[in-house]
């Protein structure tokens, strides 16, 4: 190798490594806010009723007080890791590699289901439990170095993961497991094989990591194309971000000095939930195409505007929260886990809503 290769390789590594002679670009931003305006502002299908949104400023903000809503109400979750450490990170990271897709066109008796701690669990707390009970199996379904491990981890294996309590199998199960093998490859190649080296190369900006996860991994690459622009959601990396921040309390490893920047996670809850509140609404055709529960093909320009419109929409609620009380620490984050556990309990009343859209995608 020439003097001037071995010099760029050198400054190569120290570019990576501590940043050294990086022109400073400025804070990092990861552009899905400013996404989900052009989204909203050239939407056609799908609106937002600011009355609306007003009024649930209201009951969101004095029900998240009542509540006293915080980063600490994702630990108090029985099934969510509660040690400050290591093992959390690589949960949490598992965790959002495969946090999506969940819906399923059975009923409630027959869908994917994962019994675990005595109770039966479906849609995203299915996955938590069942990496809890690969865990307490001895399996280390955390651990990136085992998914690459193809003698140790087999498919299988991988299968008695994910087993079911019911005749149907997890949904995207080959997906999950190419997500799997992916993420392990990437981290081992470019992160010496830790979630943490991950994290810390971010240096401590939430979009600096949302930015990375989408660079290096492309299964968390979830961008769209809307009126010949690509748009980004980023829901995976960013839900990634606020669940680290959210179980260690916003300090060490979930420490950001950016965090504000994170924005809401783009999946198939919240749109639903923000249409049960009168702030999100759909032209005829669309609603006709959800309350028919038919498929919406993943990047078709119905679901951009519906994933544009709801994350603009918790930007609005959230600064109508701020203008009721300017000295409230209420962000996009806890805003939208509010707005998640309020749908899983209106789902459990058996309250009335709209179904939840159907896209088949690893995005969310
Ligand atoms: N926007 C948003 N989407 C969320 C969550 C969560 C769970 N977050 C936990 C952490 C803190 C909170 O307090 C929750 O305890 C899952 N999902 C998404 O929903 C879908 C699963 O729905 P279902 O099949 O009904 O379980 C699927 O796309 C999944 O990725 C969230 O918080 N926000």
């Amino acid at each position: 190798m020439s003097d001037d290769e071995v010099d760029l390789e050198l400054l190569d590594l120290l570019r990576k490594r501590f940043g050294i002679g990086v022109k400073d670009e400025g804070p990092p931003e990861t552009k899905v806010l400013d996404n989900a305006q052009f989204i909203y502002d050239n939407s056609i299908d799908v609106a937002l009723d600011m009355r609306s949104t007003k009024q649930a400023a209201q009951l969101v903000l004095q029900e998240m007080e009542k509540r006293e809503y915080s980063t600490k109400t994702w630990s108090e979750h029985e099934l969510h890791p509660k040690a400050k450490d290591e093992n959390t990170i690589n949960f949490i990271f598992t965790m959002d590699l495969l946090n999506f897709s969940f819906w399923s066109k059975k009923s409630e008796e027959e869908r994917f289901a994962v019994v675990y701690k005595g109770k039966r669990w479906t849609g995203y707390f299915s996955l938590v439990a069942l990496l809890q009970r690969a865990l307490e199996q001895e399996i280390p379904i955390t651990s990136p170095d085992f998914w690459i491990d193809e003698e140790r981890c087999t498919d299988d294996v991988l299968r008695t993961v994910f087993s079911s309590g019911t005749e149907e199998e997890i949904p995207m199960f080959d997906e999950r497991v190419r997500c799997l093998r992916e993420a392990g490859q990437i981290l081992t190649e470019e992160f010496d094989g830790s979630v943490v080296t991950l994290i810390e190369d971010a240096k401590g900006s939430a979009a600096g990591l949302v930015n990375l996860l989408a660079e290096k991994f492309p299964c968390f690459r979830d961008e769209g194309t809307f009126e010949r622009k690509k748009v980004r959601f980023l829901k995976r990396p960013q839900i990634l971000v606020a669940d680290l921040w959210a179980a260690f309390d916003g300090e060490g490893y979930g420490e950001f000095n950016d965090i504000d920047k994170i924005t809401m996670f783009a999946d198939y809850r919240i749109p639903q939930m923000l249409h049960s509140l009168g702030i999100l609404w759909y032209c005829p055709p669309l609603e006709n195409k959800i309350r028919r529960q038919e498929i919406i093909e993943s990047g078709h320009s119905w679901e951009m505007q519906i994933r544009g419109c709801s994350i603009w929409a918790v930007e609005l609620l959230r600064r109508e929260i701020l203008k009721l009380k300017p000295d409230t620490h209420v962000n996009a984050i806890l805003i939208d886990f509010f707005l998640y556990d309020l749908a899983k309990e209106k789902e459990e009343d058996g309250v009335d809503v709209i179904p939840h859209h159907r896209t088949r995608s690893i995005w969310y």
